[in-house]
């Protein structure tokens, strides 16, 4: 049997972070909205446990864990665990998700991972189960197997759909380097030593998608982590400039960066915007897209 689960990457349409909880983790009020890049996670029936990975041209080769520490690892050893089975399967994921971007790529394979190898081990997780050990395995995994657009409370993995009847179009700009997740969290309690308990609320953002209307929706896009990620790298601030001086309505560090997202009015505008910036890597993708789900399924085959 064979089965592959295709899975979205994210970006935060709003991302309030208040101050750091008791256990490190930050509270946070966000909007996930899952984007059409994707990862696609193809598991198979085998004795043992083998896993492999290949990557779109735009991710360096060897920037992702190969060697028993994937998260994908962690997923199948986590369900197995809840099962009470043995962690078997011969998996390949491939990757176009931009790695330590700030957008869930770890998170997504995570998630694929999931819902790939509960089909596999026919092992009929519930749906509440399946949330309960993603959460345990990243703030954003939850929201993976959610996709579409979503609210995000407590350290990120309590999500609940919002309705969004719009379809947005985004450029997408990765970076060659990678930021860490931990390390950007670190520098905002840096620069924000008086955050609030309470981060900022969505309110004004739920309200701009109701609308439909990309120049209200850019007006409102919010991200407490972007001062952080450009002090850390601050050739993004000038990619924004760059983006926004080539007509997109807004630009925005996505989730913890480096990946700049510039929101736009139209495929065509997206593509054209995406036409005149001179970066290595400048995709197009909109949004919102389903979460992870399978595309394939098969009795037979071998996943390489
Ligand atoms: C930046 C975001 O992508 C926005 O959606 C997420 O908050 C990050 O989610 P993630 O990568 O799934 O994060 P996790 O794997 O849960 O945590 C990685 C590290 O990020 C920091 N972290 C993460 C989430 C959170 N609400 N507060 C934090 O401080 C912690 O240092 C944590 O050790
Ligand atoms: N399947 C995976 N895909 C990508 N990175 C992985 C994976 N498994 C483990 N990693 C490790 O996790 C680190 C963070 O990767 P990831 O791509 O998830 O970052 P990110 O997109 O910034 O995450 P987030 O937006 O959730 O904070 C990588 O640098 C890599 O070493």
């Amino acid at each position: 049997m064979t089965t592959t689960v295709r899975v979205p990457a994210k970006i935060n349409l709003h991302l309030g972070v208040g101050a750091p909880r008791e256990d490190g983790f930050h509270p946070l009020v966000t909007v996930y909205q899952a984007v059409g890049l994707y990862d696609d996670l193809t598991a198979a029936e085998a004795p043992d446990w083998r896993f492999g990975i290949t990557v779109a041209d735009h991710i360096e080769p060897g920037s992702v864990p190969t060697d028993g520490d994937n998260i994908v690892d962690h997923a199948a050893d986590l369900l197995a665990a809840h099962h009470g089975i043995e962690r078997t399967g011969d998996v390949l994921v491939t990757k176009a998700i931009p790695v330590a971007g700030g957008m869930a790529g770890g998170s997504a394979d995570a998630a694929a991972a999931l819902v790939a190898l509960d089909r596999l081990w026919d092992a009929e997780t519930s749906d509440d189960d399946l949330l309960g050990l993603a959460a345990q395995l990243g703030s954003d995994v939850p929201f993976a197997l959610f996709g579409g657009t979503a609210l995000g409370v407590g350290r990120g993995e309590l999500v609940t759909p919002v309705v969004d009847t719009g379809t947005w179009w985004w450029v997408v700009v990765p970076s060659a380097e990678g930021l860490s997740t931990p390390e950007v969290y670190r520098h905002f309690d840096e620069l924000f030593p008086d955050a609030p308990a309470e981060p900022p609320a969505a309110d004004g953002l739920l309200a701009a998608l109701a609308s439909r209307d990309p120049h209200q929706l850019g007006a409102l896009l919010h991200n407490d982590l972007q001062a952080a990620a450009c002090d850390l790298r601050p050739d993004l601030e000038a990619l924004i400039e760059r983006g926004e001086a080539a007509g997109a309505i807004r630009g925005l560090v996505s989730g913890s960066g480096p990946t700049v997202v510039f929101l736009c009015e139209s495929g065509d505008h997206a593509r054209a915007v995406a036409g005149s910036l001179d970066e290595s890597v400048v995709l197009v993708a909109n949004g919102p897209v389903a979460g992870a789900h399978v595309v394939h399924y098969d009795t037979s085959g071998d996943p390489r």
